[in-house]
């Protein structure tokens, strides 16, 4: 917790308040349905919360953004992110019903008012966003022709409407494929730390 505070120095008490209380909801839902892994769960800040939040490192949502978080598992990217913009709306998707359950409590314990969660596959959703999130989930090509339809092509953000993926492996070799404008960024010095997997925010702008 005192990494976020460092690396984000400009939160609000409320948002202190609730990424505090975020470890011990994950501590208690995770004996009931294993959404992090029990080795994790000792670095449950660095390796979740504050890894989600590098995201949050490569853009600053305007309010009123609407972020669609594919394949959120337990709730990440997504549940960090809704806490750090307040003012921009999330939906939260996972084709595994059980982990939506940890969502949905997650959402209600914090009263988390910009969050909607849903039971079903990336597939199957036919809103459109202006940003689409995602963690450890498939392979971008793949990953693109789930959502390139979902995104809005109007923007207000500081980077065009697209994907901002949390992303390991070499990616040389994935993005190869990858037609449209994409770039990695800049590695917050806070994945430095050892811990860290996945090491690069890949933005791909679909339009
Ligand atoms: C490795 S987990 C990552 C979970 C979370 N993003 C995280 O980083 O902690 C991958 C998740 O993607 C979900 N998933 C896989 N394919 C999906 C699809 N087509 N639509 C929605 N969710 C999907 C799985 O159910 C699983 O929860």
């Amino acid at each position: 917790m005192e990494m976020i505070k460092k690396y984000f120095p400009k939160l609000t008490e409320d948002q202190i308040s609730k990424f505090e209380r975020l470890g011990p909801l994950y501590e208690e839902w995770n004996q009931q349905i294993n959404v992090i892994s029990r080795k994790d769960m000792d670095q449950f800040y660095e390796r979740h919360v504050l890894h989600s939040l590098a995201i949050a490192k490569a853009i600053r949502f305007n309010p009123g953004t609407k972020i669609l978080d594919v394949g959120t598992g337990g709730g990440f990217p997504g549940i960090p992110l809704a806490i750090m913009f307040p003012e921009c709306k999330f939906h939260l998707v996972d084709s595994i019903g059980k982990k939506i359950k940890v969502v949905e409590a997650v959402v209600e314990a914090l009263e988390l008012k910009n969050v909607h969660f849903s039971h079903k596959r990336a597939e199957e959703v036919k809103d459109k966003y202006d940003f689409i999130v995602s963690r450890a989930v498939t392979k971008m090509p793949v990953f693109i022709s789930w959502v390139r339809k979902k995104i809005n092509k109007k923007h207000n953000n500081a980077l065009p409407n697209g994907i901002l993926y949390l992303k390991g492996g070499d990616l040389t070799e994935e993005m190869s494929t990858v037609q449209t404008f994409h770039e990695y960024f800049d590695i917050p010095e806070y994945f430095e730390e050892e811990f860290f997997e996945t090491k690069k925010v890949v933005y791909v702008q679909v339009y």
